[in-house]
């Protein structure tokens, strides 16, 4: 072959400044059954809890999950949050303003979370036959300044989403921090019935359906991943 010498093309990419993806194998969380049968009684008496999971998630995995979120956030790989999907699909700053980005499930920490969310998936259909057929997850920053203001996760009727649980990924989450969790009651949605600090490792557990609930304003960048376990298969508007 003739011809000048070869060049490559490529355009130098000066490495970013964060460290690589967490690959290193982390401890599987155990899921007991006395475990599950408190998840599937907070669901069916008061529609929703709150739990701390630090030690059953185990701290190498929370900081793991913490590290791939924040190097996301840092190199722009997340999008601003619509709500509804499909042709249903908007943008509406007014409501919220989180970023989010899907998980996968490719990376050691995902799949290791993914095999935890599938033991809960099962362990809630024992128990309370809910016909669960999948799951999906998103990491979430908000930005301070950002919220999400009340809504429910799914229309009654739609069989879409029908568990929601969130995990907070933040260290040192102070209540001057703001972005707490606020739950409002199923019967009454005007009622507060608690409120949750996003601090690593707990985790927000309700029915998607039923459970109207809001982001408060954030103070400083707040990471958390939340996922619906999902009655269809296929996906169809929330
Ligand atoms: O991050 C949270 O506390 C809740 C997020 C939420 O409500 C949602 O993404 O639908
Ligand atoms: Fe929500």
């Amino acid at each position: 072959m003739s011809g000048g010498p070869l060049v490559d093309a490529r355009p130098t990419v000066s490495p970013l400044p964060v460290e690589p993806l967490f690959q290193e194998p982390v401890p599987a969380p155990l899921v007991p059954d006395d475990w599950l049968d408190q998840l599937a009684a907070g669901l069916t008496h008061t529609g929703w809890m709150s739990l701390d999971v630090r030690e059953r998630l185990g701290d190498e995995l929370i900081a793991a999950l913490r590290q791939e979120v924040t190097t996301l956030h840092l190199t722009e790989a997340m999008k601003a949050a619509g709500i509804g999907r499909g042709a249903d699909h908007m943008r509406d700053r007014s409501v919220r303003r989180d970023r989010i980005a899907w998980l996968q499930g490719l990376t050691v920490p995902q799949a290791t979370l993914f095999d935890f969310l599938e033991d809960i998936r099962n362990g809630l259909n024992a128990r309370l036959f809910l016909g669960l057929r999948r799951f999906e997850a998103h990491y979430a920053t908000y930005e301070p300044g950002d919220f999400y203001r009340k809504h429910i996760d799914s229309f009654a009727g739609r069989a879409s989403r029908v568990v929601s649980l969130v995990l907070y990924l933040n260290e040192d989450w102070a209540a001057e921090d703001g972005g707490m969790l606020q739950v409002f009651n199923r019967d009454n949605h005007d009622e507060i019935v608690g409120r949750v600090l996003p601090e690593a490792g707990r985790m927000a557990l309700f029915m998607s359906e039923e459970t109207p609930h809001e982001v408060m304003i954030a103070q400083r960048t707040r990471y958390s991943l939340a996922c619906w376990f999902r009655q269809d298969e296929v996906p169809i508007p929330l």
